[in-house]
């Protein structure tokens, strides 16, 4: 058997996708889930991008164990300083330090002559040597590059000391043919690559990051570099649960290792769609809520007479059991406690009560309780309200008039009482927010979506704003949409210091 390395850059290329910024505490969470699915190595952050960002590389390289943590940089060697810093009580560091090599980038974008380049991409990994042993070197828009040249400089980095050399797809415009013939064309024509491992980073703009992904690994690829759900920069990266498991599903015929446990595929996917506000669509290949779900006869007929004929993965295998309890407001704790269970909680028995109090009140209003209700009630699906507790809203509106609504917040044990016009009930909500908490901030982004199913399904909705030059994201769930939204805006504005 191959072993295959997987490399998580979901808090890294993944946090680069447009509209997510994850603070400390939300990237330390993701960061443990990250550690129990059992990716070999995780990707935290560019320490040198901002003081947030190394502090998590630095909280995440303290506290997450069992796992090589990373951080990326340019080939400069104030990168790489803040990297090493950033990464000093982490059990076992590597710097992932890199440089374009397309002409393209080269010529456009640093203005450097091809040797140039050579040059800070030796010095840069002799630098990050200076600080520890494992250096992986990426050399960004390598499938654009001339090979020869990428060859070259993969041959000096090499002899500077790289453990890893990178080749990423940074663009997206591989075809799998043509990238397996990339990874070849290194495998036979860099001196002394046998001595490193060989990573791929594949992007998704054509729609083929995990085809391309794959086509490396068959090419001898050691290494594979994703995010989970595929987020990420523009179209986003591979999607780490489709390499895994079509590694899974395939093993007898490739003979791939990994050591991960794929039943927490499910639940790593629900929290880093949850943290991040990105929601995963139904029909996403291993995650979508549909991945499982047959809905026309000749299929129900085919599965109910033999599983195989349209499954090529049991969902119990990455943590999606099959339900065959229904429940609902008849149901009792055990019920409740059994399903919350099959769905990889753990509830401790003196939880059991006041769970089992919200699962009636939600029950009360829904005939049937899904899996995904049960997600939120768990609190998967709902944020902590830190600080800011919304109380009470009222709201009336008339057709075409404006709105009023009236809002009582809780904030730090106090509660607060105001009201406000808006131009609609959400945005008269938000206005009296705004004059009970006095704070100045402006609404990037909302939106509102089922995340359940039946009539009475749980809303969830997510708020963007902008303040003190950042921006930071909140979320709500509840089957009033009002009462989601306040909820949201509520959130996002307790995320401020
Ligand atoms: C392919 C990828 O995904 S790479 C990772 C992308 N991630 C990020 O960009 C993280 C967020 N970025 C940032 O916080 C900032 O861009 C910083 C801190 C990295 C740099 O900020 P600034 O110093 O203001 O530079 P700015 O981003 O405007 O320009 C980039 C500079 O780095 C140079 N550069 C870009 N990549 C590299 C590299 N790998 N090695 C060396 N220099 C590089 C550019 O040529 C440019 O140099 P110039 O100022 O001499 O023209
Ligand atoms: C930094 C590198 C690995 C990257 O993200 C890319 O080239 O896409």
């Amino acid at each position: 058997m191959r072993r295959l390395y997987l490399f998580d850059t979901t808090l890294r290329d993944g946090e680069q996708s447009l509209g997510i910024t994850l603070n400390v505490r939300e990237k330390l969470e993701i960061a443990k889930q990250l550690a129990t699915l059992g990716v070999d190595i995780l990707e935290a952050g560019f320490p040198a991008s901002s003081p947030g960002d190394f502090e998590s590389v630095k909280i995440i390289g303290r506290e997450v164990k069992g796992i090589t943590v990373c951080g990326l940089t340019r080939c400069v060697k104030k990168d790489i300083d803040l990297c090493a810093e950033a990464l000093k009580e982490a059990e076992d560091p590597r710097i992932h330090t890199g440089i374009a090599v397309s002409p393209i980038h080269m010529e456009k974008k640093l203005r450097l002559k091809p040797e140039q380049v050579i040059q800070k991409a030796e010095e840069a990994v002799r630098h990050a040597k200076k600080y520890l042993n494992d250096v992986e070197f990426y050399a960004e828009d390598a499938f654009r590059s001339d090979y020869d040249f990428l060859a070259k400089i993969f041959e000096r980095v090499i002899a500077a000391g790289a453990t890893v050399v990178n080749i990423p797809d940074t663009v997206g415009y591989a075809t799998p043919w043509e990238f397996g013939e990339l990874v070849s064309y290194i495998k036979t024509n860099v001196p002394n690559i046998d001595r490193v491992k060989i990573s791929v980073h594949c992007h998704n703009d054509l729609g083929m990051a995990t085809a391309n992904t794959l086509a490396g690994v068959m090419a001898g690829a050691d290494q594979v570099e994703g995010t989970i759900n595929g987020i990420g920069e523009r179209a986003g990266n591979t999607a780490l649960e489709e390499v895994i498991m079509a590694m899974y599903t395939q093993k007898n015929r490739y003979g791939i290792d990994l050591a991960v446990n794929p039943r927490e595929i499910a639940a790593t996917s629900r929290l880093v769609s949850s943290i991040t506000g990105v929601p995963v669509p139904s029909h996403k290949a291993i995650v979508g809520t549909n991945a499982f779900m047959h809905a026309s006869g000749i299929h129900q007929d085919g599965i109910l007479k033999e599983k195989q004929t349209y499954e090529i993965i049991d969902p119990e295998i990455i943590g999606v059991p099959r339900n065959q309890i229904v429940l609902s407001a008849r149901s009792g704790r055990h019920a409740l406690k059994h399903r919350l269970e099959e769905l990889g909680y753990k509830p401790e028995d003196s939880q059991m009560n006041t769970l089992y109090e919200e699962f009636l009140l939600l029950a009360d209003k829904k005939q049937e309780i899904y899996d995904e209700d049960l997600h939120v009630l768990m609190g998967t699906g709902i944020p902590e309200q830190n600080g800011i507790k919304v109380k009470n809203i009222s709201v009336a509106t008339s057709g075409k008039q404006s709105a009023t609504a009236a809002v009582t917040l809780e904030i730090q044990g106090t509660e607060i009482t105001d009201a406000a016009i808006g131009n609609g009930p959400v945005d008269a909500v938000f206005k009296a927010i705004d004059r009970i908490t006095g704070k100045e901030v402006r609404l990037e982004d909302y939106s509102i979506k089922s995340v359940s199913r039946g009539k009475e399904a749980l809303g969830n909705a997510t708020v963007k704003i902008f303040a003190d030059g950042n921006y930071y994201v909140g979320k709500g769930v509840s089957t009033d949409v009002i009462d989601a939204s306040a909820h949201a805006y509520a959130d996002a504005i307790s995320k401020l210091n």
